[in-house]
């Protein structure tokens, strides 16, 4: 156990180095409510527009934090990938998060070498319009975690 720790780790630093927090993603079962939520009860600076992501199969409500967002998340269309998330979890609750890297094959190269499973073939745009992936939440701890590239200066 400990040895394929340090080996993970050492593969892991060699190829790319994980960035900021983007997003935390909540499913809900009413978007309005909470946007108004987030907006009135929460005091949120700046709450967005649902904007559809029919790519994803999501609608998507940005709740701007400063240092990260909450990303708010409603099905979209019958194939959503969230509905079941949903069915289990009837008032919603914390579905992903999302981490930034500078290049986002790289690190899926370095991930898929480590047994990390990505949930796409290639990456897609996302919610900003960059590169997106998600990763197996089985192989992530339990929990879904999407990678955005995030060329920073
Ligand atoms: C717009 C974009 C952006 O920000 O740029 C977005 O975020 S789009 C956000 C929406 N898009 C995505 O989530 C795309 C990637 N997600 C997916 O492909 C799917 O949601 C899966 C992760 C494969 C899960 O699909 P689904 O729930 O239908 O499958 P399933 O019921 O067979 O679940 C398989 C196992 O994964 C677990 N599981 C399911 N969803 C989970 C989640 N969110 N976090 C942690 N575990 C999760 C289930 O409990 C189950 O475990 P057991 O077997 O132990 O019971
Ligand atoms: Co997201």
């Amino acid at each position: 156990m400990l040895r394929s720790l340090v080996t993970h780790e050492v593969k892991g630093s060699a190829a790319w180095k994980l960035g900021r927090l983007n997003h935390v993603a909540l499913a809900v079962p009413d978007l309005e409510q909470a946007r108004v939520f987030w907006r009135d009860v929460m005091c949120a600076e700046k709450v967005s527009e649902s904007v559809a992501q029919p790519e994803h199969g999501v609608y998507t409500v940005f709740v701007e934090l400063g240092n990260t967002k909450i990303e708010l998340l409603h099905p979209y269309g019958a194939e959503s990938p969230i509905a079941a998330f949903l069915e289990r979890n009837k008032s919603g609750g914390i579905h992903h998060v999302c981490l930034e890297v500078a290049d986002i094959a790289v690190a899926l190269d370095a991930l898929k070498a480590s047994g990390v499973r990505p949930l796409s073939s290639a990456p897609k745009v996302g919610a900003h319009g960059l590169p997106v992936v998600f990763l197996h939440p089985k192989d992530c701890g339990g929990v879904l975690v999407e990678i955005e590239e995030k060329r920073r200066p």
